[in-house]
């Protein structure tokens, strides 16, 4: 339906209208048909030229023009870092989908944040959020001047209006929204997923190392829209996410009036089925990092702010192995959710376990891994070749502890039985 331009960060030009994107220069004295240019950074001007962001908006009227905000208090869920609960527990902790609610509720209201490190004044660490919305925004667009958006969504197509194009993006397809721009979210039903809310570097492609030039996630199977824009002269409500508080205005007009843009900040998404999937062909588990879609990078090489990391159907044929995820303790932190299907380390579970929808938060040091039942089924498995299909799982991970809001301690979607799944095990026999 919507038309695309294909690549990650290229330097893309989009016009709406033949003519509106002006020729050779930026910022012209008198942009085609009274347009107004507007640059649009997310990165700090001197930044080195490979890191450098931004993009230029030829649009109807200046952003400028607008009354100002007012705290906006009613979404006392949607949280920021820090965040304050004490004390933060090293205990493994998962939870059950969120209920799709009943009242009229959109993709903002739906909005419950679960965790979060680092801190908004600082742009360092990420906030997850998990959404449950059964309402389009209807004149209503939302901006987090906190951090990028990725958006996983689990059930329900999500429409996305963004100031510089239309994208859809189905369940198996994930939406990056930079940081700042303005988006309305319109569902045909029921709607859930994941938000990863990045106060720190953009996410980028991770390097390839040895696996070479290509694998992964390609760069060209990343889809930014067209330019499009709406000439509507009716009220919007803008809520603006700044500094971990909601703020509200109304303009006269919709705010969706650029028409013709270029540059390397666009918003994009990408069909995780697209992914390269790479693994073991001999012996033995490899690290998950083998499996990183997209990485926000920290100041310590190799130790991200966020690394976004898929569990994808994949052939399992490594020899002499324990094929499942081994038992772990990681100075990284790892949230994950899952968007269908099971999960490798955890077996299907009557009444519970880890299932579409729901989430499971592995801190610091803390160990995690198969429970017992997948232990067991792996130890005296056949290890021909199998396929692990049906299954879309992922995992945000950090290098900082992902500190659990009072919602997520509190809620009944919380299973307060999670450890036993690693109860049971049988111990190991030692030589008389
Ligand atoms: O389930 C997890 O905890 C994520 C994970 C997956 C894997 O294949 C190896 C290590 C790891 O932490
Ligand atoms: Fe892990």
């Amino acid at each position: 339906m919507h038309r695309y331009q294909t690549g990650f960060g290229n330097h893309f030009q989009s016009e709406a209208v033949e003519g509106a994107l002006p020729v050779g220069r930026n910022s012209p004295q008198r942009p085609a048909f009274g347009l107004y240019a507007e640059q649009f950074s997310i990165s700090a001007f001197t930044m080195p030229r490979a890191e450098n962001m931004r993009s230029w908006l030829y649009r109807m009227r200046p952003t400028t023009s607008h009354r100002a905000f007012e705290l906006f208090t009613a979404l006392s869920r949607f949280e920021s870092a820090p965040i304050t609960h004490e004390p933060v527990t090293p205990n493994r902790l998962r939870w059950n989908p969120l209920a799709v609610p009943e009242e009229p509720t959109d993709f903002v209201d739906g909005m419950v944040t679960f965790g979060g490190n680092g801190d908004v004044g600082t742009g360092a660490g990420i906030a997850i959020h998990l959404y449950a919305a059964n309402t389009s925004m209807d004149r209503r667009v939302f901006q987090s001047s906190d951090g990028e958006l990725l958006i996983v969504p689990q059930e329900g197509t999500l429409h996305l209006d963004t100031e510089m194009g239309r994208m859809e993006v189905p369940p198996g397809y994930i939406a990056l929204i930079p940081r700042g721009m303005r988006f309305a979210v319109r569902i045909g039903g029921p709607a859930r997923g994941y938000v990863c809310e990045n106060y720190g570097t953009p996410f980028r492609l991770p390097d390839l190392g040895p696996i070479g030039a290509n694998g992964l996630a390609n760069p060209r199977d990343f889809e930014a829209p067209v330019a499009w824009f709406e000439d509507v002269d009716e009220p919007y409500e803008w809520v603006q996410k700044f500094q971990g508080r909601l703020w509200s205005t109304t303009l006269d007009h919709s705010p969706f009036d650029v028409v013709a843009w270029h540059g390397n900040v666009a918003p994009c998404r990408y069909d995780l089925a697209r992914f390269n999937t790479i693994g073991s062909i001999s012996f033995d588990h490899p690290d998950p990092s083998i499996f990183t879609v997209l990485t926000s990078p920290s100041e310590i090489p190799g130790t991200a702010n966020c690394d976004f990391v898929i569990f994808p159907p994949r052939w399992m044929v490594a020899e002499d192995t324990f094929r499942p995820p081994w038992f772990h303790r990681n100075v990284m932190s790892e949230f994950m959710g899952l968007v269908h299907g099971e999960y490798d380390a955890k077996a299907k579970q009557e009444g519970g376990g880890f299932v579409p929808g729901g989430a499971s938060l592995h801190n610091q040091m803390n160990g995690h891994g198969p429970d017992a039942e997948t232990t067991r089924r792996a130890m005296e498995a056949d290890l021909a070749p199998m396929k692990i299909t049906d299954t879309l799982a992922f995992m945000f991970e950090s290098r900082w502890v992902i500190r659990p809001t009072s919602f997520a301690m509190t809620t009944a979607a919380r299973q307060d039985d999670y450890d036993d799944c690693w109860s049971g095990f049988p111990k190991a026999r030692l030589p008389e």
